[in-house]
């Protein structure tokens, strides 16, 4: 029997942990909000929040102690994964496994877990620590290829290299956007896609593991545009993302939603990396399915039944992003991004801008993946942050 409401803990407060909070919300639980600053999204609908830096310990701990959670859910990569370890060995839930947060954070752990021991086909990719090994490696891949700071998301850091002059510029680029003080860089052959897709993959504490339509979807600086649902693949190609899917969530264990990211070329499904969590491309199902992505978490976690994942057609969304710094956001032309039928809008309340960071989300259904994709490009680029 599952009883609510459970205690839940967020750490990451950002988009997509507020559409969480508010699925965990309308099942009666209640919620804390945690981030590294205050008013962050999702602490705008939680019960209780905290201004934490998620990477201490000892505040993690404070915050433990204070609340008491049920139930752990991490929202970012960037949190003292050690301690979310500690935690569940004390029997707190911590989604889907602090194996999984610890994993994930680090792109040479998860890739060594895909690659080397479940076997599965990635991009061909060295690690360097200094620019030398750099040189080198980039020499081994061969060019183009991709370099990334092992530990970093949302594309930060990340550059992709032609020819070798431009190796120092991306050793210094990853140097830099790296999370925390490792200087460890991932060399990837770069991968020319047909298509990219991310594969929602629900695993549940004793039912079997679910999926949604694949994703599509498009990048700019390693960090998405638009994306858009169901993608267009074959029966065998979904069949293998599924299949690849399944070994790592397996392996990884626990309950809840993972965002597992393929590059999908004529002959090849490709696996590049996954996330433990509801994906930002995955906001699309905010309008494209009958259970969200959100919900199919929550669900997940708590054990309930997810008795079945209908989609709707094809669906869009296509992100709103600043282009200044400012501390005073107005959003204009909402009036007319709503003007469209089968359009919506998330706007996420954040409390200040930088150039590119992600604002809202326009959503959009069509008759055709076209027609939504321009539906929802078409109100994403009607809303404009101007200044006070
Ligand atoms: N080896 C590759 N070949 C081709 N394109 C790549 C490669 N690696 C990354 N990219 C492009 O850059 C994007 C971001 O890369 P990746 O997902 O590894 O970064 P990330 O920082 O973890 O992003 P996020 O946290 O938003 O998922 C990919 O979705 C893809 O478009
Ligand atoms: N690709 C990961 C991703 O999309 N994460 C989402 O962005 C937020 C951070 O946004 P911010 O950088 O604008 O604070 C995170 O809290 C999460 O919701
Ligand atoms: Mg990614």
């Amino acid at each position: 029997m599952v009883k609510l409401p459970q205690i839940i803990m967020l750490l990451g407060s950002g988009e997509l942990g507020k559409e969480f909070i508010i699925a965990a919300q309308r099942l009666g639980n209640r919620t804390i909000a945690v981030d590294r600053y205050p008013d962050a999204p999702a602490m705008q609908v939680a019960d209780e929040s905290e201004v934490i830096s998620m990477l201490d310990g000892d505040a993690l701990e404070a915050i433990v102690q204070k609340h008491q959670p049920d139930i752990i859910v991490p929202e970012i990569e960037a949190i003292r994964t050690e301690k979310l370890a500690e935690f569940e060995r004390r029997g707190i839930k911590v989604i889907p496994t602090a194996k999984a947060t610890n994993y994930t954070m680090n792109r040479d752990r998860i890739r060594e877990l895909a690659a080397t021991q479940l076997g599965l086909r990635t991009a061909r990719y060295g690690y360097a620590t200094t620019l030398e090994e750099t040189i080198a490696v980039c020499q081994k891949i061969g060019f183009p290829n991709v370099i990334k700071p092992v530990m970093s998301s949302s594309g930060k850091g990340q550059s992709i290299v032609t020819d070798p002059t431009e190796i120092e510029r991306a050793w210094d680029e990853a140097i830099a956007g790296s999370r925390g003080d490792t200087q460890k860089v991932i060399i990837e052959e770069f991968i020319n896609f047909e298509i990219e897709i991310t594969l929602l993959t629900i695993k549940q504490w004793k039912g079997p593991t679910l999926f949604c339509d694949p994703i599509g979807h498009r990048q700019e600086r390693g960090d998405y545009q638009e994306s858009w649902q169901p993608a267009a693949l074959s029966k065998s190609q979904i069949e293998q993302a599924q299949m690849i899917a399944t070994k790592l969530t397996d392996s990884l264990g626990g309950a809840g939603i993972f965002g597992v990211e393929f590059f999908v070329t004529s002959d090849e499904v490709i696996f590049s990396e996954l996330s433990p969590r509801p994906h930002d491309t995955g906001m699309v199902t905010l309008i494209s399915q009958n259970l969200n992505e959100f919900e199919l978490h929550l669900r997940a976690i708590l054990d309930l039944p997810i008795p079945a994942i209908e989609q709707f057609g094809p669906s869009a969304s296509a992100v709103i992003l600043a282009r200044e710094h400012s501390n005073s956001i107005i959003f204009d032309g909402v009036d007319d991004a709503l003007g469209d039928t089968d359009v919506d809008l998330r706007l996420f309340g954040k409390p200040d801008s930088r150039p590119y960071r992600r604002m809202g989300v326009a959503l959009a259904k069509g008759d055709s993946i076209q027609e939504a994709r321009l539906k929802a490009t078409k109100a994403a680029n009607l809303v404009k942050i101007v200044r006070h």
